[in-house]
């Protein structure tokens, strides 16, 4: 005997209309790069990794060529914590001496970035680590931060030691990768033309490859549900002279800071859309992507 249809779950016709809804997405995405940058915060709960993963293969599998650009900013933290290393943040962005910069190497590229390949190849991909370093993919270069103080109109610049930004991207490794069918997952460490190596904001290094690759899309995934004003609600889109008024006022600080920039500077640098999309609900991108209802906050130029 049949069983009876449970209406909790999606009936034949229902799961006809998801994938009709769909089409048209895919079919305007096909051959295009997308940029998925999976932060440090994100990365806690296997399941979550596991359907990020998932949705990193589909995109694959339907013609789009993803990179994924990860962070791990708690899990250099943890690290330094117990090599009794001390750590400071400035506007988002660590303070990086030279064993810091060891640590953090050491922490993006092989622990995490080897992790997150692990996941993509369980889902069915095949997925390559690399970093900045690889292929001359990111040439980067100090970076020299300025801070504002808006009371007293005033600007001064910070050295944040061994903390980079890149200058140049170099796509030839990824175009190779992409052709072959392969994932690229890229680590947020750069090297200048002397050889000395970089940490960079992982929202940052995502910013640059989307503008260099020409992305159709930046995502941003992290741990809140996008970028939210004073009272707490989600802002679902937002433009340059909003995100002023709100990182002046102190509503935007920490983490958020170089996000949003990131997300400026991508879509004044052609990539078409940056979203920052809520890591914590189980297949974030393919909701963003693929349906009406997004999930997060759409920084527009
Ligand atoms: N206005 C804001 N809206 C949302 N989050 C904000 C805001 N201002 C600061 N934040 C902070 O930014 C954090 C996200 O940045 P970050 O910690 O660097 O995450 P990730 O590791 O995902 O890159 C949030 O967890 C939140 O604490
Ligand atoms: C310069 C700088 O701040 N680099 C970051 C790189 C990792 C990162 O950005 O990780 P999340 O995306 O998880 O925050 C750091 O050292 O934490």
């Amino acid at each position: 005997m049949t069983p009876a249809p449970n209406p909790a779950e999606p009936g034949p016709v229902s799961r006809a209309d998801i994938l009709i809804e769909a089409l048209p997405y895919m079919q305007r995405y096909a051959g295009q790069t997308f940029v998925v940058k999976y932060g440090g915060h994100a990365m806690g709960d296997p399941a979550l990794a596991a359907s990020f993963a998932q949705d990193v293969v589909l995109l694959k599998a339907i013609g789009i060529n993803p990179v994924v650009v990860h962070g791990g900013g708690p899990q250099i933290g943890s690290m330094l914590k117990k090599l009794g290393v001390q750590s400071e943040f400035v506007n988002g962005l660590r303070v990086t001496d030279a064993e810091t910069a060891t640590v953090a190497e050491m922490v993006l590229s092989g622990t995490i970035n080897k992790e997150i390949v692990t996941w993509i190849n369980q889902a069915g991909g095949r997925a390559v680590g690399i970093s900045g370093k690889d292929g001359k993919l990111v040439r980067a270069e100090k970076l020299e931060h300025v801070t504002y103080d808006a009371d007293r109109d005033e600007e001064t610049i910070v050295d944040l030691g061994f903390v980079g930004a890149p200058v140049s991207v170099d796509t030839t490794l990824i175009d190779h990768l992409e052709i072959a069918g392969m994932i690229p997952v890229v680590a947020p460490i750069g090297v200048d033309d002397k050889g000395e190596t970089y940490n960079i904001n992982a929202d940052t290094m995502a910013g640059a490859l989307a503008a260099g690759l020409g992305a159709a899309r930046l995502f941003l995934l992290t741990d809140v549900a996008g970028v939210l004003d004073k009272s707490g609600q989600l802002l679902t889109d937002i433009g340059p002279d909003q995100v002023r008024r709100l990182r002046e006022d102190g509503t935007i600080s920490g983490g958020m800071i170089p996000k949003l920039e990131t997300c400026l500077h991508a879509v004044a640098n052609g990539v078409d859309a940056a979203v920052i999309l809520d890591g914590r609900v189980p297949h974030a991108v393919l909701l963003e992507m693929f349906t009406d209802r997004g999930v997060g906050t759409l920084v527009r130029a």
